[in-house]
């Protein structure tokens, strides 16, 4: 997570120069708990996006309801306006900077992973958002990940799923056993060579 300013004193905080002086090109942005815990509004991860890409460098909006934004039915509301605001402002030539992450509150780091049933729905709906913005031929190339408790056993059932592009894995990744069968995850068919 970055800074949303090149320069500047915030201490504690990253620039994203810095990252980019270590051979560094990706930042998250968005992730719920600097959402929740450092109140960090869509403004200022939009911010924060706009200056990743005016860099040259890539970031990963994170998206996702609370558990009681869950029960309420309030998903694709609460993805819907994270992902417009996070992206104002974007241009479709700068899309392939951008990847998009749907982590569920309810579901990051506390084992309760998403089925992959749901977890497709929530991709087509924010797919199909991006295709409003965006056109579809951007929507179906922009990698679309989900993150919240994926392991070794729930990876293939979510990768099988045709808009989930991949996994944001926290936990899992402390563990080189898991981390590593969760990137040799089981290929949707449709992309197995014959
Ligand atoms: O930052 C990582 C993601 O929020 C997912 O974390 P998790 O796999 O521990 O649930």
């Amino acid at each position: 997570m970055i800074t949303p300013e090149t320069h500047g004193a915030f201490t504690g905080a990253i620039s994203p120069l810095m990252l980019q002086s270590m051979g560094i090109l990706w930042s998250l942005a968005g992730h719920s708990e600097r959402r929740i815990i450092f109140k960090e509004t869509d403004e200022y991860i939009n911010k924060q996006c706009r200056l990743l890409i005016s860099l040259g460098m890539n970031v990963v909006l994170c998206v996702g309801e609370t558990e009681a934004e869950f029960e309420q039915n309030l998903v694709s509301a609460v993805c819907e306006v994270q992902l417009k605001k996070g992206l104002a402002g974007i241009a479709p030539k700068d899309m392939d900077k951008v990847v998009i992450a749907y982590e569920p509150v309810w579901a990051i780091g506390t084992g309760k992973v998403a089925t992959p049933e749901i977890a497709q729905e929530v991709h087509a709906m924010c797919r199909g958002i991006l295709a409003e913005m965006y056109g579809k031929e951007i929507a179906d190339k922009t990698r679309i990940l989900y993150g919240g408790s994926v392991t070794p056993e729930s990876v293939d059932g979510l990768m099988a799923k045709p808009d989930i592009d991949g996994s944001l894995v926290g936990g899992a990744s402390l563990d080189a056993s898991k981390f590593s069968r969760i990137i040799n995850f089981v290929p949707k068919p449709e992309l197995v060579a014959v």
